[in-house]
């Protein structure tokens, strides 16, 4: 479709892009990345022609841009500019129909019906109809820019340029103006190349990224190979994490600043209080964990956690520790709670604790009952450090494998043992990273951790 081959161009003799090549194919939706300065305008100047290379071609669809008619080229490519205030006050819908300008003819320049049937259309379809016969000048900015977006709409392109278009948008109306961006690429194959300064949003509904640095092309690729870590921290000089969405696999950039890093995430492991039935620990603020929990379970990010003795498996453990947490004043969705029925002949509830370096470890002994049965047996696992999600279900198996270790010492069939609720949390504070070190760190603590307390044998 758009072909750039080895272009240099920039204002007042000095370059301000060099060295660019790349080809746009029909129907792709392409978004141009880069910091501020780094020449996405200027690139997308010359690709709509007003600006031309001092070195290298730009060719459309084989012909190269210089040697098309400007009522051809006008047809075929449309450019919505960066939003700028407009002074003069023409209505929504002269506006819009600007955009017909490249299809009248005679002295006149009159539109014809299937010219104002466009207009309707490219109106309807950006939500501008309503307020047509209002000035511009009138207009919010949100509203104006989807005004001239319809006006590109209107012109029929085969070709959009837009420059920074979710600019004055609220979130609604980018969703709206990406959702019809990709449906019209895909649908009636517009091919479309727009510049943007939020990330996640043309990771989301790009089909390639274009990232640029000092007007050079970085990388031109899937967003999966482009909004990748260490490639967005070196170009945008800013501390970064990128991880997937969640909801699909498409890669997202959350800004991570550094006052993060200074909070006390995790105190020491005497934070943990026990009372009779109960242990419970509190911090000041959150951190990462990755449990089984009836309550607070999954992936999150939690600053209270309890375990409560419940006798007997009622199956109601849910209703029970939400009662706690409304006497205690605890908010449901900071909090982690698990239940356990070990207890002793004073109804206590039995804990160990053990600490190694940064693995802070604290368990329900198992205890084997009268009948035979095995009980008990949860566990929580504090790491002050970093773990990264793989990190975590490695943990999970690391801790799962210090409770078979721990049963075999205690002369337990691991296969009678109960599956208990276990916690990992991390205060993802950088101090003890992921490291095959750290998780046998975790396995040795937990193993060591556990005792037997047989019924009627207190020990
Ligand atoms: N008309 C102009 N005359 C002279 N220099 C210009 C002109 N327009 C842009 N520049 C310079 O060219 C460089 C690239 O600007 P450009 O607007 O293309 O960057 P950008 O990546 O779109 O930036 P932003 O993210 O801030 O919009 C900048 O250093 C800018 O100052």
């Amino acid at each position: 479709m758009i072909h750039i081959q080895d272009v240099h161009a920039g204002y007042d003799n000095t370059n301000v892009i060099t060295d660019m090549s790349f080809t746009v194919n029909k129907g792709e939706f392409v978004g141009i990345l880069g910091p501020n300065g780094s020449g996405k305008s200027t690139l997308l100047k010359l690709l709509d022609g007003t600006l031309q290379p001092t070195k290298g071609t730009i060719r459309l669809e084989g012909t190269l841009l210089p040697e098309i008619n400007r009522k051809v080229l006008a047809q075929q490519m449309a450019a919505l500019p960066q939003l700028h205030s407009y002074s003069f006050s023409h209505t929504v819908e002269q506006t819009v129909s600007v955009g017909r300008y490249p299809y009248l003819s005679g002295l006149l320049k009159q539109g014809t019906e299937h010219d104002r049937l466009k207009v309707q259309e490219a109106m309807q379809q950006t939500g501008v109809d309503s307020m047509k016969e209002r000035p511009i000048s009138s207009l919010s900015g949100g509203e104006q820019q989807r005004v001239f977006l319809a006006q590109a709409l209107a012109q029929e392109p085969s070709l959009l340029l837009l420059d920074e278009p979710t600019n004055h948008l609220d979130y609604s109306y980018q969703q709206q103006l990406m959702d019809t961006l990709k449906k019209w690429s895909i649908e009636e194959e517009l091919t479309i190349i727009s510049t943007f300064h939020d990330i996640n949003l043309a990771s989301l509904y790009c089909d390639r990224i274009l990232l640029m640095e000092n007007g050079k092309l970085v990388k031109f690729d899937v967003p999966e190979r482009v909004v990748e870590e260490s490639t967005l921290r070196s170009v945008f000089q800013s501390t970064m994490k990128v991880q997937q969405h969640g909801f699909t696999n498409v890669p997202q950039v959350a800004l991570l600043p550094p006052h993060f890093h200074s909070l006390n995430g995790f105190d020491n492991a005497q934070s943990i209080t026990k009372e009779n039935t109960s242990m419970m620990m509190q911090l000041h603020s959150p951190i990462k964990c990755f449990t089984a929990a009836p309550v607070g379970g999954g992936i999150g990010w939690y600053n209270q956690f309890v375990l409560l003795q419940q006798y007997i498996d009622t199956n109601d453990a849910e209703d029970v520790i939400h009662s706690w947490f409304r006497n205690q004043g605890w908010i449901a969705s900071q909090s982690v709670g698990m239940t356990s029925q070990a207890t002793t002949e004073d109804g206590i509830l039995p804990l160990t604790t053990y600490q190694e370096h940064s693995v802070h470890v604290t368990t329900v002994p198992y205890q084997r009952k009268a009948n035979g049965d095995v009980i008990g047996g949860e566990a929580w696992v504090f790491v002050d450090g970093e773990l990264t999600d793989e990190g975590f279900i490695a943990a999970i198996s690391e801790i799962r494998l210090g409770q078979q270790i721990a049963l075999e010492q205690l002369g337990v069939n691991a296969a009678e043992a109960p599956l208990s609720s276990v916690l990992i949390g991390a205060t993802m504070r950088s101090e003890a990273t992921f490291s095959p070190s750290l998780l046998s760190s975790i396995r040795e603590s937990v193993s060591k951790c556990y005792k037997l307390h047989t019924e009627g044998n207190e020990e």
